[in-house]
């Protein structure tokens, strides 16, 4: 096969950051090519699904920083688009109030002067009701906070990218990586070549990254995305403005639970752990562990008693944890013209805006507007193995 060489950029899969990472490069004019394995829309990854979490409640000040303009660029693609993406709901925090995670939080949204509202014990409920709040626990609400309509947002930014004369070729799985001055890229039905390549692979991306000799310290997990039926229909609507929520340090059970207001499927709201079991990418549906619901049924019992502690739905969704649980930003440490888009531990959403450009300006050889050592590959130095 003779390898077409039309492309400035391939960009390998259409997440979330792939495809805001090609829609980028589009927008500086780069003839770009976007790869993806399986028909789009598609649920095998991480970023299907209707909703996710937007916020700037985090404990460290890099992320709330990049979320300041990262909001800009989603207000921008949704005017671009003339499409409604995000709706503020505001996220509620709870937490031991003199534990590590509260404070952090709390002191990251005071310092760069996030507008947040501090509840107490006397008036929580009258602010949030239907929910328990555990003696001992703080309870914050980040107002910019909200949901992202999710596969609406997918389908907008590659239709953005196909409108810049962006190209996406689906059901095109890569094969191989060739580096070089000009990158050739193998896949099921063709040969391609650009000056550099983007890999955006998701829980795949040891695989991709296995034909350029890198392996990254990565563990991808099966996420049980589960949903609870409202006792009262309403009680937790996204309507009636209820929050989203996250327990970083929750008493009950130990681990970290977050949850959306009712809204894709009417009734029922989505509370989920923010860890899963070890997975493999190509086998998800052969693992069937459940232990995570238990757990979940003894949060919701005792904190949200106007839901049935039972699950009404379990759907399937992929995380790619790293050991630090921050993502790979970086370009190859061998091969500069490839960059490397990984391991966005479960809260990478919210960032496809600001991953692309931050992605896109590695691809171009430019400065990123951020400073990307909390991201780099080198930090895993000692963790990584040879590929090859
Ligand atoms: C249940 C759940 C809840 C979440 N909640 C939130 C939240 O509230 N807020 C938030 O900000 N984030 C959240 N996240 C995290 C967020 O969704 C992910 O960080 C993000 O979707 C990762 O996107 P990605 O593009 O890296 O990966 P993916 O979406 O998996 O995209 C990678 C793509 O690459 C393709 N690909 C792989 N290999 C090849 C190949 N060889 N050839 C061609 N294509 C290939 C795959 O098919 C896939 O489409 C959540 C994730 C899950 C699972
Ligand atoms: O990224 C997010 O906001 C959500 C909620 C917390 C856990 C993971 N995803």
């Amino acid at each position: 096969m003779s390898a077409s060489t039309d492309f400035d950029c391939i960009v390998i899969g259409a997440g979330v950051q792939g495809s805001f990472t090609a829609y980028q490069l589009a927008k500086k004019n780069q003839r770009t090519l976007l790869l993806e394995q399986f028909v789009l829309p598609h649920s095998r990854g991480s970023s299907h699904g209707q909703t996710r979490i937007i916020r700037k409640a985090y404990e460290e000040d890099f992320y709330t920083h990049m979320m300041g303009e990262c909001y800009e660029l989603w207000a921008q693609l949704e005017k671009e688009a003339g499409v409604k993406l995000y709706r503020q709901t505001g996220l509620l925090v709870t937490a031991p109030e003199k534990g590590r995670s509260f404070q952090l939080i709390k002191n990251t949204l005071q310092r760069n002067k996030v507008p947040i509202v501090i509840l107490t014990p006397d008036n929580f409920s009258q602010h949030i009701p239907n929910v328990h709040l555990s003696e001992g626990d703080g309870a914050l609400v980040d107002v910019t906070a909200g949901v992202l309509y999710a596969d609406r947002a997918l389908r907008t930014v590659q239709s953005q990218f196909q409108k810049l004369g962006g190209v996406i070729r689906d059901q095109e799985k890569v094969t191989d990586v060739k580096p070089g001055a000009v990158v050739t890229v193998t896949t099921s039905a063709g040969v391609y070549q650009a000056r550099s390549i983007v890999i955006t692979a998701g829980p795949w991306a040891n695989t991709l990254l296995g034909h350029t000799g890198l392996h990254l310290p990565l563990e991808v997990q099966k996420i049980n995305v589960c949903y609870w039926k409202e006792k009262v229909p309403g009680s937790y609507d996204l309507k009636r403005r209820f929050p989203c929520f996250v327990v970083p340090e929750c008493q009950e059970t130990d681990v970290h639970i977050y949850g959306l207001p009712s809204n894709e499927y009417p009734g029922l709201m989505k509370v989920c752990l923010h860890i899963g079991k070890k997975t493999d990418p190509d086998q998800r549906d052969q693992q069937s562990d459940r232990s995570d619901i238990a757990l979940l049924k003894r949060y919701i019992s005792r904190c949200l008693p106007g839901l049935e502690p039972e699950p009404a739905v379990v759907e399937s969704c992929l995380y790619t944890m790293t050991p630090d649980r921050h993502f790979v930003l970086d370009r190859h440490p061998t091969y500069k013209n490839i960059v490397i888009g990984a391991g966005f531990s479960g809260h990478g959403f919210k960032f496809g805006p600001i991953v692309g450009k931050l992605l896109s300006e590695l691809a171009l050889g430019e400065v990123p507007s951020y400073n990307l050592s909390p991201f780099s590959v080198a930090r895993f130095q000692g963790k990584l193995q040879s590929a090859l």
